[in-house]
């Protein structure tokens, strides 16, 4: 396949993410392969914090000024965005007894069915909100009377007919990082099976994370199917994760060195940040190499995505924790269960496992705020619930009443803020209140957090994890760069990931989720 430089490209900073930086893109995507040349849009004023623009309603055109902003925002970064090059027929055959992988000659009964179009589209809302009070509503005008928008240039995933690397040619790379996540290992595997099934024959892991890339003695494994066979079976990364690193010049200094031709990063905000940032100093260095990523934290916490990966089965494990906790409350005399989950920054975790479970009395999210004393507090809550039950169950998300806390300013490796345990705080603060008025009460305080993440991924994230890893990889072929994917509305797109990382996607108080839990829960608020 020849590479020629495209004379004049825009590479865009870890810093210039935002919108203006977009603005200057020329090209609108007609397919991967053709691209039409596109006047330049309007640029219009973006509110950088919001990321809305400023619109103005009593202009008619507004609905199409929204539109093409959203194009700008979403268009995914391609290589002939730098290389002036020409896509071959794939490798990919849907229908392997017919077509033998590797000889690039798809069957035109192939080339009909079963390949994505470049036109494909999905719908970003579904629900047409009568106010902009009504439950969960997110308008966009006031009168929020408009729905239809698409993810117009998040395409559909999966395979495409034309692609842009030479599988015999191609060294993939796959690195996990941040911590851990019920399913990584799946999508490890999936990603190797895809890899091969195009032809790929030069796989490797990275060992711990971004470390593996700069600290001397962690070697590259190389990975084939035999391999990574059954790693699905048990929790945990096969390859090792970890938290910090080097700066994005030296593990691209190291891509280089080790002629890596596309890169998977399986890992969370911080791990999309560092994917991005690589991405970008590829372009700068006009490296041909596509770095896709697949978002992993099981606290849900990903824009965009209805649920990433790992999540159902912290919400199942979870149970357990509840249930002893409920056991133990439940047998106890003025027994008090308290469970604590994680959820550095959105409660997700805690509002689906209060919700399943069925046994909590009190869910405690960081998205709402609320009093531990007082009249209209917790502490209040819980005695009344001794005094009328006899027992309760608490289930506490690790980033709660983080106001109620000393901050402490340090962080961790990756300059996450290290939060003040609230669970422990929690403990304390119940057992010097019933000791302070002299009622008994047992409690028995769980925290099963890393019991939750460390085990292997239950069945519908798995078949999350094989959705996400195969369609790296044809993201990656289809010639993407600085990418992720996720299950958006019901359906499965590309993003580009500045826009999944602008903020973490939190619980919405005015949700109906949330209120089904307050519904369940029966708790006030604490007020
Ligand atoms: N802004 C950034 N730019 C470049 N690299 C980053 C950035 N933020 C984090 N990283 C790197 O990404 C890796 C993972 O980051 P982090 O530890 O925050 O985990 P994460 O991917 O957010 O996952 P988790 O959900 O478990 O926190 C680390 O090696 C870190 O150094
Ligand atoms: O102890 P570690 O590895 O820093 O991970 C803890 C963090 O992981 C997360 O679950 C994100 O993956 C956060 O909710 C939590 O604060
Ligand atoms: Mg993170």
């Amino acid at each position: 396949m020849t590479v020629a430089f495209k004379a004049s490209c825009s590479s865009i900073t870890q810093q210039q993410w935002w919108h203006p930086t977009r603005d200057q893109r020329q090209y609108g995507f007609t397919s991967l392969g053709e691209r039409k040349f596109r006047k330049r849009p309007v640029l219009l004023p973006v509110k950088a914090i919001s990321g809305k623009l400023d619109l103005d309603f009593s202009d008619p055109s507004w609905k199409q000024k929204y539109q093409e902003d959203w194009d700008r925002r979403f268009s995914l970064p391609h290589i002939t965005d730098i290389y002036d090059l020409e896509p071959r027929t794939t490798t990919f055959s849907l229908k392997k007894n017919r077509t033998p992988l590797g000889d690039g000659d798809v069957s035109s009964t192939d080339m009909r069915n079963g390949y994505v179009n470049k036109d494909d589209r999905a719908l970003l809302k579904v629900i047409k909100y009568a106010s902009p009070n009504s439950a969960g509503a997110e308008c966009i005008d006031p009168d929020c009377s408009w729905v239809e928008h698409w993810y117009d240039l998040m395409q559909h995933i999966g395979p495409r007919k034309e692609i842009y690397y030479e599988p015999e040619e191609v060294k993939a790379a796959i690195v996990t990082c941040g911590g851990l996540c019920p399913g990584l290992n799946d999508v490890i595997r999936q990603i190797v099976f895809t890899l091969e099934t195009y032809g790929v024959k030069n796989i490797v892991g990275i060992p711990f994370g971004y470390r593996g890339f700069f600290e001397k003695g962690l070697k590259e494994m190389p990975l084939s199917r035999d391999v990574v066979e059954n790693i699905n079976l048990s929790g945990g990364s096969f390859l090792g994760v970890s938290r910090g690193g080097a700066k994005t010049s030296e593990i691209v200094d190291s891509i280089q060195a080790r002629r890596i031709d596309m890169l998977f990063v399986i890992g969370g905000n911080g791990s999309h940040a560092g994917a991005n940032a690589i991405h970008e100093e590829c372009r700068k260095r006009k490296l041909k190499v596509s770095v896709v990523a697949v978002p992993k934290t099981i606290d849900n916490d990903i824009l965009f995505m209805d649920k990433t990966f790992g999540f159902d089965t912290a919400v199942e494990e979870a149970q357990r924790a509840i249930n002893s906790a409920y056991i133990e409350a439940r047998s106890a005399y003025h027994g008090i269960g308290l469970v604590k989950l994680m959820g550095r920054s959105s409660g997700f975790i805690a509002m689906h496992a209060s919700l399943s479970s069925g046994q909590i009395d009190v869910c405690l999210i960081p998205e709402v705020s609320f009093t531990l004393d007082g009249e209209h507090g917790v502490l209040q809550h819980l005695e009344h619930l001794l005094n009328t039950k006899g027992f309760c169950v608490i289930c506490v998300a690790e980033g709660a009443g983080q106001d109620l806390l000393q901050k402490s300013n340090a962080t961790d490796a990756s300059g996450n803020v290290i939060l003040s345990d609230f669970g422990v705080h929690m403990q304390q603060k119940i057992k010097k209140h019933f000791k302070d008025i002299g009622v008994p009460a047992d409690l028995k305080y769980i925290d099963p957090t890393y019991m939750i993440r460390a085990c292997r991924a239950n069945a519908s994230d798995a078949i999350l994890c094989t959705v996400l890893g195969q369609n790296a990889v044809h993201g990656a072929f289809a010639g993407f760069s600085g990418i992720t994917s996720g299950v958006c509305n019901t359906h499965y797109v590309y993003l580009p990931i500045p826009e999944v990382i602008t903020t973490p996607k939190h619980v919405n108080p005015n949700s109906r989720m949330w209120h089904r839990c307050l519904t369940s829960t029966g708790q006030p608020d604490f007020h």
